[in-house]
């Protein structure tokens, strides 16, 4: 498929953590490149995938400016200045929807937090676009104790995209859905990276099936025999091998070796 890499987006260089002695990140280098394709509006989304206990969601914390590294450091957008809290849309593993607001209001939420200030009128009206576009319209007036853990999902994703924040870190955003609610979530997620010529999805989990098949570019956070705390121990470019925007990629035969093959690293 016919792309091609541009400006550095992200950019994560020499992270180490340490809690005491205890290393727990070592020395995480990575960099999200802006991706152009002809005719399609075509965002990055790159997942960072390990097993349990690894470190996926210190490094998310550090990603999103919320901790800093021990030493090293990421830095963002074209001026590549360094991350701080508040700059990247955070949808944490358990959805931090305001349960005593509706739907709505906590969309609103999100357009509350947006760089540009709209009227309530303007900002009824996106809520409305995005819920019709979402399926969200018939839940607007509920709470989310009244919606299922894949909707109250997507509405915590689409708070932040309302932000207007241009990279969404994910942490585990497929665990504890059933099947039918993730393919829901990877269309909300695929819909959201095709908004927006930068619009950044980045994705931390241990399912790799589900994360691998929605991104252009995987890394593997594993350890290294003899060193101590979790780095890049694998990067795989979907776009070189054409394992990239695939809606048939489920069932693509390289697709499921790749799986296998990562599989065996974690
Ligand atoms: N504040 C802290 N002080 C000391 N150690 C910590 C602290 N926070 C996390 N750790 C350790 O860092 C390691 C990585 O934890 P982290 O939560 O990032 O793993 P994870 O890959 O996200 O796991 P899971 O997939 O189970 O959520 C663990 O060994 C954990 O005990």
């Amino acid at each position: 498929m016919n792309y091609t890499k541009h400006n550095v987006l992200l950019k994560a260089d020499g992270v180490n953590l340490q809690y005491g002695d205890k290393q727990i990140l070592r020395d995480i280098n990575f960099s999200i490149q802006d991706i152009h394709r002809p005719e399609v509006s075509q965002g990055q989304v790159v997942s960072l995938i390990g097993r349990s206990g690894i470190g996926k969601t210190q490094l998310f914390k550090i990603l999103a400016g919320l901790i800093k590294p021990t030493s090293g450091i990421v830095t963002i957008e074209e001026d590549q200045h360094p991350v701080a809290a508040g700059e990247m849309g955070i949808v944490p593993q358990h959805y931090v929807l305001f349960n005593h607001r509706t739907i709505y209001h906590n969309l609103k939420i999100g357009l509350d937090n947006a760089a540009v200030k709209l009227s309530d009128d303007e900002k009824k009206r996106i809520i409305a676009d995005y819920a019709e576009t979402f399926e969200l319209t018939e839940h607007l007036k509920k709470y989310p104790a009244q919606l299922s853990g894949g909707q109250r999902q997507r509405v915590s994703i689409i708070q932040q995209v309302l932000t207007g924040n241009k990279f969404i870190l994910l942490d585990e955003p497929f665990s504890g859905l059933d099947i039918l609610m993730i393919d829901k979530v990877i269309k909300l997620l695929l819909r959201v990276s095709t908004l927006h010529e930068q619009n950044t999805l980045i994705i931390v989990s241990h399912d790799i099936e589900n994360a691998a098949a929605i991104s252009d570019t995987v890394w593997i956070l594993g350890t290294e025999e003899g060193k101590p705390g979790a780095t890049i121990v694998k990067e795989y470019d979907l776009c070189k091998t054409d394992l990239a925007w695939r809606p048939d990629i489920h069932t693509n035969p390289d697709f499921i070796k790749l799986i296998q093959e990562i599989k065996q690293q974690l």
